[in-house]
């Protein structure tokens, strides 16, 4: 069986809270995007292994056992009886990005098993066991658009669509760590929630659509507070950092000509909104 994890962005991204256990609470709407891995799973025969791991593609850090499909293989084998598998991954989302792709990734290989082993899951308890392996993970269960709180994984839907925008996604070649992201941050709430926000019109977004990560990181990596200017410079409506970086993403209203070549150096791609 094989599916394709697709990676989000953010829009908006508001970290309001620093709880007891160290995580944080955040405030941001997840929109999924049309660029995605492919996963592909079958059952594996005799060779006595639980599992076996094939990466193509881009290639991923760590061992097979810190692979996100890995983890989510294994989590659900704990709660069912899972026969051997073959799992063929190939990357195509960059890490490190704010793209989530690895946890869409985790997200999918969840929803397979249960499609393909018929382990009868609903929606909810799956979103309980993405949930466990990575804070927004849960999300690319049900991967619409989405109002999320908590420390990512409480979700309200939002009627919103981009359907009339193009996308132009860049990523320098600069990994930016989650973890550091938000020892960079001093939590705090907005003035102006983002579930109002999102209701104004695309155009007004820039004067009041944050994402709280881009001031540490641009002061640290002046390179890509540069590409969000460029892709203003360039007719974006709006344009801002995703998650914790270091990918940004712009909404325009027509297609960019020569958007590789303005980028150069840079992993870029152009796709419809969905
Ligand atoms: C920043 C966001 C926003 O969408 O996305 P990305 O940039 O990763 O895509 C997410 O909150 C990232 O979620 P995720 O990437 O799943 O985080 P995890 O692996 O669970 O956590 C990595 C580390 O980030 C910190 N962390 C994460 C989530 C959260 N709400 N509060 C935190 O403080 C913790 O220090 C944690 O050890
Ligand atoms: N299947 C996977 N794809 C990508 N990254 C993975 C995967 N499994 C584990 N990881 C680890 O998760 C980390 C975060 O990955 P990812 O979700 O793609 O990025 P981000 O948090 O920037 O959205 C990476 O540093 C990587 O080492």
């Amino acid at each position: 069986m094989i599916t394709f994890p697709n990676a989000k962005i953010n829009l908006g991204l508001n970290v309001v809270e620093k709880r007891p256990d160290g995580y944080h609470n955040l405030e941001t709407v997840f929109y999924p995007i049309n660029l995605q891995d492919a996963l592909e799973v079958n059952r594996l025969e005799n060779t006595g292994e639980p599992y076996r791991l094939r990466v193509s593609g881009s290639t991923l850090d760590g061992s097979p056992e810190d692979n996100l499909v890995v983890k989510a293989y294994t989590l659900l084998s704990d709660a069912y009886s899972l026969p051997p598998v073959d799992i063929h991954l190939f990357k195509h989302i960059p890490t490190g990005a704010g793209l989530g792709g690895g946890s869409s990734d985790c997200a999918f290989m969840i929803k397979t098993l249960n499609e393909k082993f018929r382990l009868g899951m609903s929606i909810e308890e799956m979103e309980k066991h993405a949930a466990r392996l990575g804070a927004d993970c849960a999300f690319f269960i049900q991967n619409q658009p989405v109002f999320a709180t908590g420390t990512g994984n409480v979700f309200e839907r939002v009627s919103l669509s981009l359907a009339d925008y193009t996308l132009v996604l860049v990523k320098p070649d600069i990994s930016v760590s989650t973890r550091e992201a938000y020892g960079g941050i001093r939590p705090r709430r907005p003035e102006t929630s983002l579930k109002e926000i999102i209701r104004r019109p695309v155009e007004e977004w820039r004067d009041c659509m944050k994402n709280d990560f881009e001031e540490s990181v641009f002061a640290r990596h002046p390179e890509i507070a540069a590409i969000k200017d460029k892709l203003y410079d360039i007719g974006a409506t709006y344009a801002s950092m995703t998650g914790s970086g270091s990918a940004v993403y712009g909404l325009f209203r027509n297609r960019v000509e020569n958007v590789s070549e303005q980028f150069a150096g840079c992993f870029c791609r152009q796709r419809e909104m969905i």
